[in-house]
């Protein structure tokens, strides 16, 4: 049996800068990984997809599901168990990351990674990445980024589906100015500082939609994070705390509110040192 962990994405900043013809929008985006995520498991067999975890209840397994869509992109046959820990529709990748995932097991059971995997969804090439990088285009152009200093987040999800089209289409500007260039953060309080000069353009319509992300943000800065922010298309939040401890304290304090929050740090990074 092949295991793969499919980790959230986090978009620490999101600006739109532009729109296709086909409607799609230009991103540029600072993107990394938490160490929460969803488990793929892959065995040899006709391709099935089993689904089970926390979240299993708000997906179906049928033929649109991304870890099928996936497969059959690859060319793979294997039996798929999902373990669905990341609540669904929520700004954080789920299911491009499960897609991914799928793409890197199939990979190590000898099925070359298919060509423009963003077909499958934008976010999908930086969840194959899986390590921080600036994301551009609709998400299929990737810069690198150096490793990230060592973060305490807490993510929250106040448990409201957020459909990304919906989003896309409140937005008010579509042509907002690009990040700034991306430096080497040397430690938290840089790269914090760092965020608080750049934006995610997703978050006002969000909340538009959404009303109780904006009750999420203030609560996670109520209860001490150095910096509060919407991922993807919401309605997952994050936010920054100075230590693991605080972290701890926030998320329970907060899934006291009947919400998903849980503290946790960024995925180890898959890249060779
Ligand atoms: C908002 C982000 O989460 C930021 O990382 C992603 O761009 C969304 O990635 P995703 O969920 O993998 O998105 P897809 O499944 O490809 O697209 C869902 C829908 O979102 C809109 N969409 C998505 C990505 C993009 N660059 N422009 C868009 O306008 C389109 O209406 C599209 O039909
Ligand atoms: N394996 C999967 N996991 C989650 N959602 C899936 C999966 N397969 C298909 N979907 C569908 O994809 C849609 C988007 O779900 P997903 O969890 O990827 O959104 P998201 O967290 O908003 O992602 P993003 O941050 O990439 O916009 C949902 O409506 C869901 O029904």
């Amino acid at each position: 049996m092949i295991v793969e962990f499919a980790p959230a994405k986090l978009n620490l900043a999101l600006h739109v800068t532009g729109r296709r013809a086909d409607g799609y929008h230009l991103l540029d985006s600072l993107v990394c990984f938490a160490a929460i995520g969803d488990r793929i498991a892959l065995t040899p067999g006709p391709l099935s997809l089993t689904i089970d975890g926390p979240f299993a209840a708000g997906l179906s397994a049928d033929a649109d599901n991304l870890c099928l869509r996936a497969a059959r992109l690859a060319g793979g046959q294997a039996a798929i168990t999902l373990t669905k820990a990341l609540p669904v529709a929520s700004g954080i990748g789920g299911g491009s990351a499960d897609a991914a995932a799928v793409l890197r097991g199939l990979a190590r059971m000898g099925h070359p990674l298919p060509d423009r995997s963003e077909r499958l969804g934008a976010d999908v090439p930086v969840c194959l990445a899986g390590s921080p990088a600036r994301m551009q285009g609709i998400g299929e152009l990737l810069t690198p980024l150096p490793a990230l200093p060592t973060l305490h987040l807490v993510l929250v999800n106040p448990g409201v589906a957020v459909p990304t089209p919906a989003i896309f289409a409140r937005l008010g500007r579509r042509d907002n100015p690009p990040l700034p260039p991306v430096p080497a953060f040397p430690d938290a309080p840089a790269l914090i500082g760092w965020l608080q000069t750049v934006r995610n353009d997703l978050q006002p319509p969000a909340i538009a939609a959404a009303p109780v992300i904006a009750d999420v943000l203030q609560a996670l800065e109520a209860s001490g994070a150095r910096l509060a922010r919407m991922s993807g298309s919401g309605a997952t939040c994050f936010g920054l705390f100075p230590d693991a401890s605080q972290a701890a304290a926030a998320a329970a304090a907060l899934a006291r509110n009947g919400w998903w929050a849980v503290a946790s740090e960024l995925a180890p990074d898959p890249r060779p040192r």
